[in-house]
């Protein structure tokens, strides 16, 4: 059973992975200024509550896009593993031939998640992160990863709105019943929630249209369970896939 951790700006997500199953996904919060000590203490609690042992843990693997976050969270697994944790990296095999202007500079969580689709799903194949960000990423049809789009995700777009006003209140981000909203709070949900609905269906015609053809089309992170049923596209939602992809890769390279 391998630990797989993945670094994000709002949440870490955590999982064991045993063979082809994942036992568990939990999230914690990105927080730069906790220690490796009170990490380590809460990967000890979630593997307590999912009766995980430490000694049924062959090796760890960490994606991050938070840098001033990296090292602790690495540190902290490696108190627990008692063995060096692999991060997602230069030197780390991924098998993805990434088709960028600077394939370094790519978010390795985006990287991972393409890793997961190419094993997975059929391609051509679109992959939707809903989180801190939305982002989309393209894999086409020889498996290339070949780009896609960063946009404020939907818990910026709401509080950059809140902030940026001086009438707007802050909101949760739930459908409201009606499209049409009759009262500010109403038509603030309305904006954020149903505007990023078609922000997505929009996006995913105009990149089936410049592909010229139809994707395979998997959502994944934080926020996408909520949206993704209101979208008109047929989405698979993959709350995992990044677990998937860190798996693959840790078996790729250990
Ligand atoms: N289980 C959940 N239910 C509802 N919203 C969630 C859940 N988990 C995360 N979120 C929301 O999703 C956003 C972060 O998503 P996440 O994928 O964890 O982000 P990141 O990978 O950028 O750290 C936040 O706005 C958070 O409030
Ligand atoms: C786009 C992101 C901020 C998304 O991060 P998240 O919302 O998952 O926290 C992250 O993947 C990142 O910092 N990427 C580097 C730039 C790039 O992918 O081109
Ligand atoms: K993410």
């Amino acid at each position: 059973m391998i630990l797989a951790v993945d670094i994000g700006n709002t949440n870490i997500v955590v999982g064991c992975i045993h063979g082809e199953e994942i036992c568990f996904v939990e999230r914690l919060s990105t927080v730069s200024t906790r220690t490796e000590l009170e990490y380590a203490i809460s990967f000890k609690n979630v593997l307590e509550m999912y009766g995980v042992s430490i000694e049924e843990l062959d090796g760890g693997i960490i994606s991050s896009v938070v840098p001033p976050v990296t090292n602790i969270v690495k540190h902290s697994m490696e108190k627990i593993l008692n063995q060096k944790v692999m991060l997602i990296g230069p030197g780390v095999k991924t098998g993805l031939n990434v088709l960028m202007d600077d394939p370094r500079q790519v978010g390795s969580d985006r990287i991972v998640n393409a890793v997961a689709v190419v094993h997975e799903y059929p391609v051509p194949a679109a992959i939707i992160d809903m989180g801190t960000a939305t982002t989309i990423c393209v894999v086409d049809g020889k498996k290339n990863y070949i780009g896609g789009a960063i946009i404020p995700g939907m818990r910026i777009a709401a509080d950059t709105l809140t902030a940026r006003t001086a009438q707007l209140p802050k909101i949760s981000l739930e459908a409201p019943a009606k499209l049409i909203g009759k009262n500010t709070v109403d038509c603030m949900k309305s904006g954020v929630f149903y505007g990023n609905v078609a922000l997505i269906d929009g996006m995913l015609d105009k990149i089936e249209e410049e592909m010229g053809q139809k994707l395979t089309i998997i959502a994944t992170g934080g926020l996408a369970k909520a949206l993704i049923p209101y979208c008109k596209h047929d989405i698979i939602l993959d709350d995992a896939l990044l677990l998937k992809g860190l798996k693959i890769i840790y078996e790729k390279n250990k």
